[in-house]
């Protein structure tokens, strides 16, 4: 049987089990996904013709609370990413020690090949589909990849109208007019930031790096953006159109007006002074900072030896595949892995549900405070637990979470069925 995604993913479950005395119990509640609810939404299309989209919504785990997690709209998702991203949602909410579960959810489209009025009728169908799963106490979507603030707002509304009330929480990376956060925009790539800007004395990454960005959507245009303001340099970034690079620093600024223009990066390479690179070759860019934020598996077997970075930051879900990471760290390539690394989102995200909630709303710079906060506990946490235990920064992060998640699975004890 060919191995998948949450195969691979349940390998690091097994390795973070065996740094812990856990009963067996919590790993068998942890090794499958407690509920998938798989759909097919119809829409009308705007010629008038009637088409089908398959789309799921995973609730992996809600021992610590309600499972929390995005909605990604692609047209390769499938169930078992969805499965495997809903795990990751599960041991990321650990580790930022967020009261939820994890979740996710998925639509498998091309949005890019939708109008907005039928990307609209697709968000909605998908409440419509799902309004009996999700719910502020229950399951807690929110955008990820080719889903964004204003999916997110239609998304509300329509469950605002299905429920017959106001329910901000059971959505978050809303508008901030309809009770969005403000700075969950960057909370991502923020987060990032901070934990490489909190572990860099101990990473020994230089004052200014050279910073190598795959995958320039929201979170690497956002880390880029960041860095740049800093003095760091962008020597290479790519998107699906491919790569380009200059040793000289590639200008965060018009990469990301370009972006927004729809604009692709290879088309930027002559007014940015760039050399067009092969995929494989940004990977293998000498840098301090290699920063994943496009899909998964993005690191593999064959690239992984070519890597020449100090660090990677894994702001992508799942890109380095478990026998890179072997490579990686033979290399002595430290990983700061995505369960940590991008969990700024879900953090922010949180704040969101819990001003919600409250009704009252912070400014951006409580968020940011916040944020801080908790990324630099948690990262210094996981830190200080890889040192003491002498594993990676990844394992370290499993066993720290997998810790959290074996208290409130015991805490919340066995009904005794089969007692006399
Ligand atoms: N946005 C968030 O809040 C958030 C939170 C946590 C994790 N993530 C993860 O970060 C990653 C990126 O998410 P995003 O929200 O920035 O998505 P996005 O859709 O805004 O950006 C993805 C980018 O990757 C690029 N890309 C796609 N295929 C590529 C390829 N083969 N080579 C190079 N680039 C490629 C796309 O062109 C796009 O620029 C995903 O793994 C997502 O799950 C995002």
């Amino acid at each position: 049987m060919t191995e998948t995604l949450l195969d691979r993913a349940l390998l690091r479950l097994e390795e973070a089990a065996r740094h812990l005395t856990i009963d067996q119990d919590v790993i068998e509640k942890l090794k499958y996904p407690r509920e998938t609810t798989k759909v097919r939404l119809m829409i009308r299309m705007d010629d008038g013709a009637r088409k089908s989209f398959l789309a799921w919504r995973c609730r992996y785990d809600d021992t610590r609370g309600p499972t929390k997690g995005g909605i990604r709209f692609h047209p390769d998702s499938n169930e078992a990413e969805v499965e495997t991203l809903a795990f990751w949602m599960t041991f990321k909410c650990a580790v930022m020690n967020l009261p939820y579960g994890g979740g996710k959810g998925a639509v498998q489209v091309d949005p890019r090949k939708l109008s907005r009025t039928e990307l609209e009728r697709l968000s909605r169908a998908y409440v419509q589909a799902f309004a009996r799963v999700i719910g502020p106490d229950r399951d807690i979507p929110a955008p990820d990849v080719y889903t964004n603030s204003m999916i997110m707002g239609w998304m509300a509304d329509e469950y605002n109208q299905i429920v017959g009330e106001v329910v901000p929480a059971v959505i978050t990376g809303k508008p901030i007019a309809l009770g969005g956060s403000l700075g969950r925009n960057d909370a991502t790539a923020r987060g990032g930031y901070y934990l490489v800007r909190h572990l860099a004395g101990e990473l020994a990454l230089p004052v200014s790096m050279d910073i190598v960005i795959q995958g320039f959507g929201n979170a690497g245009q956002f880390f880029a953006s960041l860095a740049a303001a800093d003095g760091h340099r962008i020597v290479a970034a790519s998107d699906s159109s491919g790569a380009i690079r200059s040793s000289d620093g590639l200008d965060a600024d018009v990469m990301i007006a370009a972006k927004k223009k729809g604009r692709t990066l290879v088309s930027l390479a002559a007014e940015l002074g760039a050399e067009v690179i092969a995929p494989d070759e940004l990977v293998a860019t000498s840098c301090d900072l290699l920063v994943p934020a496009a899909l998964e598996d993005m690191i593999h077997e064959e690239n992984a030896a070519g890597v020449r970075a100090r660090v990677v930051l894994e702001l992508a879900n799942g890109p380095v595949k478990p026998a890179a990471d072997v490579v990686l760290e033979g290399k002595g390539v430290v990983v700061l892995p995505d369960i940590l690394a991008n969990a700024g989102g879900v953090t922010v995200s949180y704040l969101e549900w819990v001003q919600n909630r409250q009704g009252y709303y912070w400014e951006v710079e409580e968020i940011h405070a916040r944020l801080l906060k908790i990324i630099e506990r948690e990262g210094r946490a996981v830190w200080d637990l890889s040192k003491h235990r002498q594993i990676s920064m990844r394992s370290a992060a499993y066993v720290h979470a997998l810790e959290r998640l074996a208290t409130a699975i015991e805490a919340h004890g066995t009904q005794p069925f089969f007692t006399s």
